[in-house]
């Protein structure tokens, strides 16, 4: 066992014992005060990929600290309940610790996870989703619980080969070090004062019971490796499944979005420094497709050859807001989107002409125009400049359109493995009525069309909706269709026209579904619900509310979508209680 999750034990260095003039000052009842350097242990993370500290049972979060590391860190601000500090030195290194190979891995805000193994990335983004899942939606995960109280490697895969399920060995990495029992859940919703306990049933290796489906219930087998024979009993609860994984979790985005400033009369383009708006210029992005970045490189240039002033967010002046960059992985097809603050581009056919002639696979030159003082990227009116409105890719078998404004997820590869997934948690036969709400382009709509009698999507974005059209056609689909609209409003609308869906498939943004959408769904009654989220938090907010509706959280599936950074993505198969 880890000693670090005894939490509460910290140690000030005798140099640097807080002065009285300092505890005067410092907060009540808080055992540390600004600058005091101390040393203290890690427990966990936060869902932002804080560290997360214990100094005298009181909470510290330390960036780039990793659970299970001691280390020494300056505290930088207190509050009655938590401060922050900054890592000094790390004294204990936790195994999970790498050197992040991104040169500017410590500056850029765009990943937080590089400096930790990618087995402990995945089995922390599960652990994440458990305790969202237990803490906001106060549901019970399944735990496996052991007889023998002996640690003991190898359990895990042994165990996992006694049931016949088939792992990867990113997954069975993962599920050794779960045995080895670190921890890595996030304390910043609680600020539980000591986890310990509950840490013994937490980090657990996930095995999936014999008997299927009906897991919700106790069960026990019997495990055997080389010293003795281990009881493990399942309890009741949701079935949480290690995180799936990425073979190659490098290059693996489709998309750039580049915000562009200057700095010493050079057009600049990257990322936004962690926690602020300075421009961090980029040449290379490690999880970006390298032929993105060489577009962004090709288009920053040609920028500072036609003098192209960069928008400035303070003012409000300047043209180039923002470069997105698109492709499609199976098709080679890409698209260049400049954003600007106006209708006005100068110089707009020596742009198209340098674009064609340096990237020949660009098939679309788009202009967007916000005007808006905001974080968003893209304005309401999008022009095409040259070439197509869309870029085709595939994945798996069904092709799709993607234009300029319209969702397509980032990651084509692990999108195949979530939608398998959503598709598998719908239980089709071929005679079921499906929703898809929030469908994007109908990237899930046409897989599950495939397997169902009838899908209907709904989503917000216009065109959006004229993409999923144009895919449902060309991939030669009659049994779906779309509507555009707020999920919340369209559906009601639906179930009034007589629609009675065998499932309900919700795929929303980060704030989750909206309460009239999750009140008609309880109405409606599907047999099914599958609910694919990028959210945990709002994911267990609103499978609570489905609960209590009558409805089942039978398992949930995280799969890594976006490596090295604290996104998780999950998708969960809930079934009608009376079914
Ligand atoms: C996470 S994306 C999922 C898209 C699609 N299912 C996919 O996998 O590509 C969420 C989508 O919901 C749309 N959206 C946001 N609010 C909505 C609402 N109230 N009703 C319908 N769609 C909405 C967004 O435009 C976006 O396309």
């Amino acid at each position: 066992m880890n000693n670090n999750r005894k939490g509460g034990h910290s140690h000030k260095s005798k140099s640097n014992r807080r002065k009285p003039a300092a505890a005067s000052a410092a907060l009540a009842n808080v055992p540390v005060a600004k600058n005091d350097e101390i040393e203290l242990e890690m427990i966990g993370l936060t869902h932002e990929g804080e560290g997360v500290g214990r100094a005298d049972g009181y909470t510290l979060f330390v960036s780039g600290a990793l659970p299970g590391e001691r280390v020494k860190a300056r505290v930088l601000k207190t509050k009655k309940q938590y401060g922050y500090a900054k890592l000094l030195n790390v004294l204990n290194e936790s195994p999970d610790r790498l050197q992040a190979p991104c040169p500017i891995y410590t500056q850029c805000g765009g990943c937080q996870l590089q400096h930790m193994s990618y087995a402990g990335q995945l089995e922390w983004k599960r652990q994440h989703v458990i305790d969202n899942l237990e803490r906001i939606g106060k549901l019970t995960v399944q735990k496996q619980t052991e007889s023998d109280d002996s640690e003991s490697t190898g359990i895990a895969a042994t165990a996992t080969e006694g049931i016949g399920t088939e792992r990867t060995a990113i997954e069975n990495k993962t599920i050794q070090s779960s045995v080895d029992q670190k921890f890595h859940s996030s304390e910043i919703e609680s600020h539980a004062t000591d986890t310990d306990t509950e840490q013994k049933v937490t980090d657990q290796v996930y095995i999936t019971h014999p008997g299927g489906d009906e897991a919700v219930h106790a069960a026990t087998f019997t495990q055997s490796d080389s010293s003795a024979a281990k009881q493990f009993t399942m309890s009741d609860g949701i079935r949480v499944l290690p995180t799936l994984g990425m073979t190659e979790p490098w290059r693996y985005r489709n998309k750039a979005q580049v915000p562009i400033g200057q700095q010493d009369g050079q057009l600049v383009g990257g990322f936004y420094a962690r926690g602020s708006h300075r421009i961090i210029d980029m040449q290379s992005c490690l999880i970006q497709d390298s032929r993105n970045d060489e577009l962004v490189n090709k288009v920053k240039a040609i920028g500072q050859e036609l003098h192209i002033q960069p928008y400035n967010e303070e003012t409000g002046e300047g043209i180039l807001r923002h470069v997105v960059v698109k492709i499609g992985f199976a098709t080679n097809e890409m698209m260049i989107v400049l954003v600007t603050n106006g209708e006005r581009l100068p110089r707009k056919r020596e742009w198209i002409e340098r674009i064609r002639a340096e990237m020949p696979q660009v098939v679309s030159i788009c202009q967007n125009i916000n005007t808006k003082q905001t974080n968003v990227i893209f304005g309401d009116e999008t022009r095409t400049l040259w070439g197509r409105d869309v870029i085709h890719d595939y994945i798996g078998d069904v092709k799709f359109a993607i234009s300029a404004r319209s969702f397509y997820q980032v990651n084509p590869v692990q999108t195949e493995v979530l939608y398998e997934k959503a598709v598998q948690y719908a239980g089709l036969t071929g005679k079921e009525t499906v929703i898809d709400a929030y469908c994007g382009i109908g990237t899930i709509s046409l897989f599950l069309a495939q397997h169902a009698k009838r899908v209907y999507g709904v989503e917000i974005v216009k065109e959006a909706i004229e993409d999923a059209r144009k895919n449902a056609e060309l991939n030669g689909m009659t049994n779906v269709e779309f509507e555009v609209g707020a999920s919340e409003d369209v559906i009601p609308r639906w179930k009034e026209q007589g629609i009675t869906p065998d499932v309900i498939v919700v795929d929303p943004p980060r704030k989750g579904c909206d309460p009239r959408l999750l009140e008609t769904i309880i109405q409606m009654q599907p047999e099914r619900v599958v609910y694919v989220s990028c959210n945990p938090s709002t994911l267990a907010r609103d499978l609570q509310v489905l609960e209590e509706g009558g409805y089942r959280t039978v398992e949930v599936q995280p799969v890594d979508m976006f490596p090295h950074t604290v996104h998780v993505e999950s998708v969960a198969e809930m079934q009608r209680r009376d079914t």
